[in-house]
């Protein structure tokens, strides 16, 4: 297993005293190598679950157990340092990155050229892939992306997720990825898990066995599967929920 999460509750402190409950009890298991989309209404706790995943949030109680030696993860926010270029804020997380490394890492995400300027500089989409390929820089066995598409256009949040789709499947790896976007989650992963809920939990988990590469023409029938959730693109579209 790549992800073990057993009897997990996280509880926020609020100032008032009293306390948000986010997971009460919650489990979930996740393949080594499988990529998954996690996708529910925005306030669920699809963050807060990847940030216990790589170790950055606290439990409140129950475990989560992640094997994993390296973990990539690319947050809502690009978050890169300022002060540093391009290249320094990937040499950062992977320290070991050779030249030629850095080069390939800039390339596969069509940042050549991009590695001496500073994050000041970047549009979002530029940032966001400066972020991904940063993420994917530490040759992560686990790579956490937390709506990694969020805030941009159409056409450019279609291509990132291309070169994403390119990049997932060019390098095996466990990837856990959340968004409110279906067609993100049908076009990327192998199973979609639906949360839901306060505290939140597990609504539905969708396994797709159609090979990546035939999705983007079966995108329609695809949607089917999960009808229940609106689309962004198609019919109804937007985000479900609220929080
Ligand atoms: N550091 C924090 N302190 C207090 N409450 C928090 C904190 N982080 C998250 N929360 C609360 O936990 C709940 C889940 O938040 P989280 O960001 O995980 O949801 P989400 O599903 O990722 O939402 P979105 O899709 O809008 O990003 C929300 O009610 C949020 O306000």
């Amino acid at each position: 297993m790549a992800i073990e999460i057993s009897g997990l509750t996280k509880i926020f402190a609020r100032v008032n005293g009293d306390g948000r409950e986010v997971f009460r009890d919650f489990s979930l298991t996740l393949g080594a190598g499988k990529v998954a989309a996690l996708l529910g209404p925005s306030g669920c706790g699809k963050s807060t679950l990847l940030r216990l995943i790589a170790g950055i949030e606290k439990l409140s109680a129950g475990s989560v157990v992640v094997p994993a030696k390296r973990i990539g993860m690319a947050f809502q926010e690009p978050r890169l340092l300022p002060w540093r270029s391009v290249a320094d804020n990937l040499r950062l997380a992977a320290p070991g990155l050779s030249d030629a490394a850095l080069d390939a890492s800039l390339a596969a995400f069509e940042l050549d050229g991009r590695g001496g300027d500073f994050p000041g500089q970047l549009s979002l989409g530029l940032a966001r892939r400066v972020a991904l390929a940063r993420a994917f820089a530490v040759e992560p066995d686990l790579l956490l992306l937390d709506e990694p598409f969020a805030s941009l256009d159409l056409a450019l949040h279609r291509r990132l997720r291309a070169l994403l789709a390119q990049r997932i499947a060019a390098r095996g790896m466990t990837v856990l990825i959340a968004t409110h976007d279906l067609d993100d989650a049908l076009l990327l992963a192998d199973e979609v898990i639906f949360l839901g809920g306060a505290p939140a939990q597990v609504k539905q988990r969708l396994e797709l066995d159609m090979p990546r590469e035939q999705r983007d023409e079966n995108l329609t029938k695809l949607r089917t599967l999960a009808p229940f959730y609106p689309s962004s693109e198609g019919e109804g579209g937007g985000k479900s929920g609220s929080s």
